[in-house]
């Protein structure tokens, strides 16, 4: 398929073979956590203990349970919203309206699980039930991103992404051709970057500590660590839930089998790996050490949302008196950069607050396996590569003045290292 005009931009990921070759690593790799969470040895590194046969992942039940979950998002998704924002301009000059209700869908999904909970739906057997889940949340994504791939074949060229249209049929297929696919006002991109997975990620960590409840009288601290970090993250992510629409993912790329993948099934099932380990693998962890932990996360926390919530205030009002004061240089697009206060400590000091946090949902289980840091590495990669990509498409946005902005600001993501 020829690419449409004027969308040849240069490939990501390392172009199709690339495209291919984590389309088959990033499940192998979710179903190898999985199982390895569960193992005696719990050794990221090692070979699964087993590799289980398509009885074990395959189950009609879980199938059914994903799409109920993915309905009741839905559904939440379409109450009314206590705001409508609109996003970033787009190719055409129009832009999108999306409903501000992420936070609502959260809090009404814990009040609909604690009824079921209470009325005895049994939450704990969830952890049983992870393989098959996982394994059906990657099918759901896979054929989302089939049906997705051919939406935007009757699309109009204005609606395509600006990557993911490169004319090979693998690498499209995993970057996204569309940028906002949508049917009337659902958008799909928007609602599968917040909902399903990470409500879903909080309900598996709550699920992991109910039945570590139920095995050992009561869940460890480290439990509660994990559970409490986690939710603030999440909770965090929908309440500020308007700023996702100034990320990359929202503004330059289309939806694919990545975001498809990652949102659905490597969310919810990898970045719950901790709260996984630590029903199979307790650790003691004392008050002391336990404050610190919470002093990291908290470090994080102060860093990462001082960060996020500088860029967004500035950008949606630089006169607004909390970010008046601070030093900036002119763009010749009119938009202006900020070199003092966050973002004049590095270039990405929500990252490093990101990292930091990162660090310390990891620690709760120990320093004797690698396993759990797997989120903490994985993290670090991701960030340094979308680091990458941000800076490339601000080179091209900014030219000149990004130039000068990296010379004011020599550091990316850690002060005097990188
Ligand atoms: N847990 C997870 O798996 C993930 C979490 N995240 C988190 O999500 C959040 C959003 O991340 P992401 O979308 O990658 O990127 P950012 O929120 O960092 O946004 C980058 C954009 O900010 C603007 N910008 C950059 N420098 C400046 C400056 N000095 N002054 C003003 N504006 C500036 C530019 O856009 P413009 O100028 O056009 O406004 C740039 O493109 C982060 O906190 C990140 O840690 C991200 C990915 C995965
Ligand atoms: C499977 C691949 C390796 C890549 C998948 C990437 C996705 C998992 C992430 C891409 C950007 C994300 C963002 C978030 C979650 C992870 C994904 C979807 C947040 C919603 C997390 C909470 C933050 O407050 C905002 C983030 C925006 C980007």
């Amino acid at each position: 398929m020829a690419p449409p005009q004027g969308s040849r931009a240069p490939l990501e990921f390392g172009g199709p073979l690339g495209a291919a070759a984590l389309m088959l690593l990033l499940p192998v790799t979710m179903f190898h956590l999985l199982l390895v969470a569960r193992s005696g040895p719990a050794r990221l590194l090692g070979p699964p203990p087993y590799l289980p046969g398509l009885e074990e992942l395959w189950s009609p039940w879980a199938l059914l349970l994903c799409l109920t979950w993915l309905g009741l998002q839905a559904a939440l998704y379409l109450l009314p919203a206590r705001k409508v924002a609109e996003g970033q301009e787009l190719k055409d000059k129009s832009r999108l309206r999306y409903p501000i209700n992420g936070f609502q869908a959260l809090v009404l999904t814990a009040l609909l699980v604690g009824l079921g909970v209470s009325a005895g739906l049994p939450l704990s057997a969830l952890p049983e039930m992870l393989l098959p889940l996982a394994f059906a949340a990657t099918l759901t994504a896979f054929i989302f991103s089939l049906l997705l791939y051919l939406k935007a074949l009757v699309a109009p060229a204005s609606a395509l992404a600006p990557g993911g249209n490169s004319g090979n049929l693998i690498y499209d297929f995993f970057l996204g051709r569309e940028l906002n696919p949508r049917i009337c006002s659902f958008d799909f991109k928007y609602f599968c970057e917040l909902r399903p997975g990470l409500i879903g990620w909080v309900l598996i960590n709550l699920a992991l500590l109910m039945q570590e409840a139920e095995l050992r009288g009561s869940p460890s601290l480290a439990m509660w660590l994990v559970n409490g970090f986690q939710l603030l993250y999440v909770a965090d992510a929908l309440w500020y839930e308007e700023a996702v629409l100034t990320t990359m993912d929202i503004i330059h790329d289309g939806f694919g089998f990545m975001l498809a993948f990652g949102d659905l099934a490597w969310v919810p099932f990898t970045y719950s790996l901790q709260a996984q380990f630590l029903l199979y693998h307790p650790q003691p962890l004392g008050w002391p050490l336990a404050s610190f932990i919470c002093l990291i996360n908290a470090v994080g926390y102060y860093i990462f949302r001082g960060a996020n919530s500088q860029k967004n205030t500035f950008r949606k009002n630089p006169s607004d008196p909390r970010v008046a004061d601070l030093e900036t240089i002119s763009t010749a697009t009119g938009r202006r950069l900020l070199v003092s206060g966050w973002w004049g400590m590095v270039r990405h000091p929500n990252y490093l607050g990101d990292l930091i946090m990162a660090l310390a949902w990891s620690l709760p289980c120990g320093v004797f396996h690698l396993l759990p840091y797997f989120y903490f590495l994985y993290f670090t990669a991701l960030l340094v590569h979308r680091e990458d990509r941000d800076e490339r498409q601000c080179l091209q946005k900014y030219g000149l003045a990004w130039h000068e902005y990296c010379q004011r600001v020599p550091y990316r993501i850690v002060p005097y290292v990188y």
